[in-house]
């Protein structure tokens, strides 16, 4: 079913809603992509914060300098900002802090966006919304207006299985007297404490982030369909475990297009950084998978205990290596190792923020030291590029299980009880990789870098999941009128 065969006057309009984290906006953005082609109107809205901390620098508003656009559009998405009660003259909130006011506030003002850009307007039918985790208020906005409602789950099925079963108390998981429980759910491998998220563990300090999943895996009913960032030949067994429970339907991997071989020039993602991309000619002067890239996402800053930890093993390893170390504020020097640049020239490239995509497909990369966030993760895997991992928090340790221990891309590296790691465990864990086993990891990863071109392709299981997908909308419209 398209939309041009059905006799629907008014022009039908899916509304994304997103967290304010690169993370979370652009899986959502390339979703609503594929909705564009399918002939819906696409709206992304989300915080004034991303505004200023993105989409600011790419607009030629003539608003005074804090003034936010009405609307702004990408690649044929209209994007819309809403207050989330941040005051950016105000400087940083904490994470609870945070997720308290866009809580307080959201709620109204994502109101007032629907009634002002939809309701008003008779020749729009605003058919579906779809939200993202950490905005968990936004279906009942959505149920109040009696308007469809959809979650993209941003991270594994692996982690919707684990939180889903946590959150409503139908599996055993570590309590404060019994912390060394083993967990074992369907379609998983027996998890220990450590591979298990951050945020169901009784020594989980995150409170707000697990109180606003808790919010959302307690209360699904006002979700019609949970779609994830993921493909069904990745994570096949938990989510046919998932299926009699709450089902979630698979529409990724949601990457750039130029990791599947697709027109880059159509992809709508958004950078919070500007990269330096000095270091793919840097990288064309390397051989074939000689190289280790390390980078650990957007949000994490290691210890300088850490980094000269990890730098060590890099001076030591024999292999070339491009890092990613960021600093904390855009425009402050990064802070390295002392004399590690100097003694290491030959061999190494240190950027703060690098076109990682293009990165990961050159043929110089030999695999990446990566801190397991699902969007890096999934970029590894469309590339084909196997993982030393070293998770921080989050669903980040449950990602590095999967890699070593479902995917077969990659090892974890051994943590002490702090997460620390050893310069000697990085530099075995190096020398394994790019070592006897770099042909079994590399074959594995292939096969699912084809498995993922295959699922997104005409007829994979992604692209049969997204016109499910917009069938049940389109049902849904009809059924209304
Ligand atoms: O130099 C760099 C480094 C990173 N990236 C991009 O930044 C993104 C990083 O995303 P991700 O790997 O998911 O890491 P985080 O930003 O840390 O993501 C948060 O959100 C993810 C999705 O919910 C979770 O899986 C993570 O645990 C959580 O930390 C990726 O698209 C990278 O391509 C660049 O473009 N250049």
């Amino acid at each position: 079913m398209s939309l041009e065969n059905k006799t629907i006057k008014p022009e039908i309009h899916v509304l994304l809603v997103a967290f304010s984290a690169q993370g979370h906006i652009n899986p959502l953005l390339r979703l609503g992509k594929s909705l564009l082609t399918k002939g819906f109107n696409v709206t992304l809205a989300t915080t004034e914060l991303v505004y200023h901390r993105v989409f600011k620098s790419t607009t030629t508003s003539t608003t005074a300098d804090n003034a936010v656009p009405a609307s702004y559009t990408t690649n044929g998405i209209n994007v819309l900002f809403f207050s989330d009660g941040f005051d950016i003259t105000q400087g940083n909130k904490s994470p609870d802090e945070y997720m308290d006011l866009i809580a307080e506030f959201g709620p109204i003002s994502l109101t007032n966006l629907i009634k002002n850009n939809f309701l008003n307007n008779t020749n729009k039918k605003l058919a579906c919304i779809i939200n993202n985790p950490f905005v968990p208020w936004v279906t009942n906005v959505a149920s109040e207006f009696n308007i469809p409602c959809a979650c993209l789950w941003i991270q594994p099925c692996t982690l919707y299985s684990i939180y889903y079963r946590f959150y409503n108390k139908l599996n055993q998981f570590p309590t404060l007297e019994n912390p060394e429980i083993d967990v074992e759910l369907p379609g998983l491998p027996l998890l220990k404490p450590h591979d298990l998220p951050s945020f169901v563990l009784p020594s989980n300090p995150f409170g707000a982030l697990s109180n606003v999943l808790a919010e959302m895996f307690q209360d699904m009913k006002k979700l019609k369909w949970v779609l994830a960032n993921s493909f069904y030949e990745l994570e096949k067994d938990v989510i046919d475990s998932m299926a009699e429970i709450f089902p979630i339907k698979t529409v990724g991997p949601l990457v750039p297009p130029s990791l599947l071989d697709q027109d880059q020039t159509q992809d709508v993602g958004i950078e919070m950084w500007k990269s330096q991309d000095s270091c793919i000619e840097w990288l064309n002067q390397k051989p074939p998978s000689s190289v280790i890239y390390i980078s650990f996402g957007s949000l994490i800053f290691l210890s300088e205990k850490q980094m000269q930890s990890i730098a060590e093993a890099l001076k030591n390893s024999k292999s070339y290596f491009l890092w990613v170390m960021k600093s904390k504020e855009r425009e402050e020097p990064i802070k390295l190792p002392e004399k590690f640049l100097e003694e290491t020239k030959e061999k190494g490239m240190v950027v703060s923020w690098c076109p990682q995509t293009k990165v990961l497909v050159h043929p110089a990369i030999a695999c990446f030291l990566t801190h397991c966030g699902w969007n890096s993760m999934l970029e590894a895997i469309t590339a084909g590029v196997p993982m030393i991992a070293y998770p921080q928090w989050t669903d980040q340790p449950t990602n590095a299980k999967l890699v070593s221990d479902v995917f077969g891309m990659g090892i974890r590296l051994k943590q002490d009880s702090d997460g620390f790691v050893e310069s000697e465990e990085v530099e075995r864990a190096i020398g394994e990789i790019v070592g006897e086993r770099f042909d079994v990891f590399k074959k594995n990863a292939v096969e699912l870098k084809v498995a993922a071109r295959e699922a997104v392709a005409d007829g994979g299981s992604s692209d049969r999941n997204i016109q499910e997908f917009v069938d049940e909308i389109l049902a849904s419209v009809v059924d209304d009128n």
